[in-house]
């Protein structure tokens, strides 16, 4: 499998502020990974040097094998990486199909892109809501139409940061599934979120964050055997 996203050495800082400390990962292409931490560890940060809205003072990131670091975000967007974001951010005043046609595009340029007809499979609830207004659904149906929505963007990497925030256990296990359905798929997925007993059975390799720099990380195998680690980094 080809590398899709590489950091190395990442220095990030909000103002005279530095909150990311040489931070550096990889992924592959078709992999889902995870990016793990506790509050205010810096993992929104990465998310946001990754995706060009705060620019790195320091180090290297690449994407598809081109650099990307520094680059504006519409035109990372437009190589094909798209993000879930924190609070979701879907338009209220479109309905559910307006919001999923609003990015539509075939970024990754696949031979069997993902369409409205698609998007409807993967989430029924999101058909049966189809003419409703962003602002008429609840959390979970949001949350599903902002993955919908990426999903519409055919991006080579998807993003999802806290994706499952706020949800009811029973929605929160309805996004897991989809994830995996789209792993299965062949999607790559870099996944930031607090589950780690979920996380290690649907991805193939976490990075931790503390304070701003790389604490642990390995593969689920790994993981799964060291739940000191996830008591100590991640606090669960
Ligand atoms: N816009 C900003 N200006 C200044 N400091 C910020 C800004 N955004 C985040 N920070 C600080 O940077 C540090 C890392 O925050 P970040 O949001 O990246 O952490 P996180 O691991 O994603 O945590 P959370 O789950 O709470 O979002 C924190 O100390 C935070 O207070």
């Amino acid at each position: 499998m080809d590398t899709l996203l590489e950091i190395e050495d990442l220095q990030t800082a909000y103002g005279s502020s530095q909150v990311l400390f040489g931070v550096g990962f990889s992924m592959r292409s078709g992999a889902v990974a995870t990016l793990l931490g506790r509050n205010g560890m810096g993992k929104t940060t990465t998310v946001r040097s990754i995706t060009g809205l705060t620019s790195p003072r320091g180090g290297v990131i690449r994407f598809l094998g081109e650099r990307i670091d520094g680059m504006r975000p519409d035109r990372i967007a437009r190589m094909g990486m798209a993000v879930v974001p924190e609070g979701r951010m879907i338009f209220s005043s479109l309905s559910v199909q307006e919001n999923l046609l609003a990015f539509a595009g075939n970024r990754c340029h696949s031979k069997a892109p993902w369409t409205l007809d698609r998007v409807y499979d993967l989430f029924p609830r999101l058909k049966e809501r189809a003419r409703n207004m962003g602002n008429q659904l609840s959390g979970g149906e949001q949350q599903m139409l902002a993955i919908g929505r990426a999903l519409m963007t055919n991006p080579h990497l998807l993003i999802l940061d806290e994706a499952t925030e706020g949800l009811a256990p029973l929605i929160r296990e309805d996004i897991w599934q989809c994830l995996s359905t789209l792993k299965a798929a062949g999607q790559s997925i870099l996944v930031i979120d607090k589950y780690v007993q979920r996380l290690v059975a649907l991805a193939d390799h976490h990075t931790i964050l503390e304070r701003g720099r790389v604490a642990w990380h390995g593969d689920s195998a790994a993981l799964a055997a060291q739940p000191e680690v996830w008591h100590r980094y991640v606090g669960v």
